[in-house]
C-alpha cells in the first residue's frame, strides 16, 4: 500500500497552470473553493441560469460554459453528475483537449465502464476524496482535510501522479493520508461502499430500527433520537477510536449487546448478499443498469425517492431538527 502525506506533494506541480472545475455542485464548489485557497488558477464551469451557477457567481468565481473552461484550462476536472460526464466529455472537453493537458475526475465510473475513452497523449488522472464536498471545504477551513484516493490511468507527462498528488495536496487531503489506487479498485469499492454501507446499508438498517420500536408502540420521535440521531455520534466515536475504541466509549451494557446481538442482524444471509452486490457492480451489471435508468428518464429513480420522502421517520425527523437552531441546515 502507498500512502502519501503533505511532504511527498509539491503543489508547484500546478503552478502556473490554469484549472477548469466543470460543474460547480456538491464536489465541485468545496475542491473548486480549496484549490483558489491554496493560490491555485482555478476556472469555473456551470450551466447558466442554475441555482449553482448563481452560487459560483456568489463565491466570485466568474462561470463559463465546459468547452470554454475546457479551452483555457491545463487541468480539466470534470465533475458533472457521472451520469452526464460522458455527454459533457463528448460535446465540450473532447474538442479541447490537446497533449499535455490533464483530463481529471473523482470517481472512476466512467473511465472503468468505458464511456470515456481519452486520447493517449493526455494524463488522465482520478483524486477522489473519501467524503462529501461540503465536508472537503468544512475541513479545510479548519485546516484539515479529507483522505482522498489517487489514481492514474494514463500517465503522457511522466508527471501524472505528482500532477494528482498536487492536487489533492491542493484540498489538504494530504493532511489526512492519500492512498494510491487504481481507477477499477475505487469504482468497485466506492460503488459497493455506498450501496453495501454507507447509504444502502445504513438507511435500511434505520429504517427498519425505527419500524421495529414505532410498530411495537414506542413513540416515533423517541425512536428517532435512538437510531437516527445517536448514529452519528456513535460513528463519530468509531472514526475517532475504531470499533473497538467505540466498544470502550459506550457502557458496558451498550458493549455487551453490541457483541452478542450485531450477528443476529447481520447473518451470513447478508453477507452473501454482500457479496452479490459486489459482483454485479465488477461485472458491470449495475453500471449497464444505473446507464439504462437514465436513458430511459430515471422511472425507478424517482418513485424509490419518492417513497423514501414519505417515510414517517422523515415527517419526524424534520420536526425535531427544525428544534436544533444549531443544527447546520
Ligand atoms: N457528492 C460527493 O461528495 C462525491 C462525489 N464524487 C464524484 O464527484 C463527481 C461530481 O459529483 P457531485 O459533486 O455529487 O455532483 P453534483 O450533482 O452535486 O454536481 C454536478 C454539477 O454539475 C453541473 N453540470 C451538469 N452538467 C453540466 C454542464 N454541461 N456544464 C457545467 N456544469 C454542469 C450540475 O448542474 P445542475 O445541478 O444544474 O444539473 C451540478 O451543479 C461525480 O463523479 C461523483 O461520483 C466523489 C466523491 C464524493
Ligand atoms: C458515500 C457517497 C459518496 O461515495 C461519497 C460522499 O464519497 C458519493 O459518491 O457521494
Amino acid at each position: 500500500m502507498k500512502i502519501y502525506y503533505d511532504n511527498d506533494a509539491d503543489l508547484s506541480y500546478l503552478k502556473g497552470k490554469k484549472i477548469a472545475i466543470i460543474g460547480y455542485g456538491i464536489q465541485g464548489r468545496g475542491q473548486a473553493l480549496c484549490l483558489r485557497d491554496s493560490g491555485l488558477d482555478v476556472v469555473v464551469s456551470e450551466m447558466a441560469g442554475t441555482p449553482n451557477f448563481e452560487q459560483a457567481k456568489k463565491d466570485g468565481f466568474n462561470p463559463v460554459s465546459a468547452a470554454e473552461a475546457a479551452a483555457q484550462a491545463d487541468v480539466i476536472q470534470i465533475l458533472t453528475q457521472d451520469h452526464v460526464q460522458a455527454k459533457v466529455y463528448t460535446e465540450a472537453i473532447k474538442p479541447n483537449l490537446k497533449k499535455g493537458k490533464v483530463l481529471v475526475f473523482s470517481h472512476g465510473f466512467n473511465i472503468r465502464f468505458k464511456q470515456i475513452k481519452p486520447p493517449k497523449n493526455i494524463d488522465v488522472i482520478m483524486i477522489a476524496p473519501k467524503g462529501p464536498g461540503a465536508l472537503v471545504r468544512r475541513m479545510y477551513e479548519e485546516g484539515k482535510g479529507v483522505p482522498c484516493l489517487v489514481a492514474v490511468h494514463q500517465d503522457a507527462s511522466g508527471n501524472a501522479l505528482k500532477i494528482a498528488l498536487a492536487y489533492a495536496k491542493g484540498i489538504k487531503g494530504t493532511t489526512a493520508g492519500v492512498i494510491e489506487t487504481t481507477f477499477a479498485e475505487e469504482t468497485e469499492t466506492d460503488l459497493f461502499g455506498e450501496q453495501a454501507v454507507l447509504c444502502g446499508g445504513v438507511s435500511e438498517l434505520i429504517k427498519a430500527g425505527f419500524d421495529t420500536l414505532v410498530e411495537a408502540g414506542y413513540q416515533p420521535e423517541i425512536a428517532y433520537f435512538e437510531v437516527l440521531h445517536e448514529l452519528k455520534l456513535i460513528t463519530d466515536l468509531i472514526q475517532e477510536r475504531g470499533i473497538s475504541g467505540m466498544r470502550r466509549g459506550v457502557s458496558n451494557t451498550a458493549c455487551y449487546g453490541d457483541l452478542s446481538r450485531g450477528p443476529r442482524i447481520i447473518t451470513q444471509k447478508t453477507r452473501k448478499e454482500m457479496k452479490k452486490i459486489l459482483k454485479e457492480i465488477v461485472k458491470g451489471k449495475f453500471a449497464k443498469e444505473w446507464i439504462g435508468e437514465n436513458v430511459a428518464g430515471r422511472p425507478n429513480f424517482d418513485r424509490l425517492l419518492k417513497e423514501g420522502d414519505e417515510h414517517l421517520i422523515e415527517k419526524v425527523g424534520k420536526q425535531l431538527r427544525e428544534m436544533m437552531p444549531w443544527m447546520k441546515k
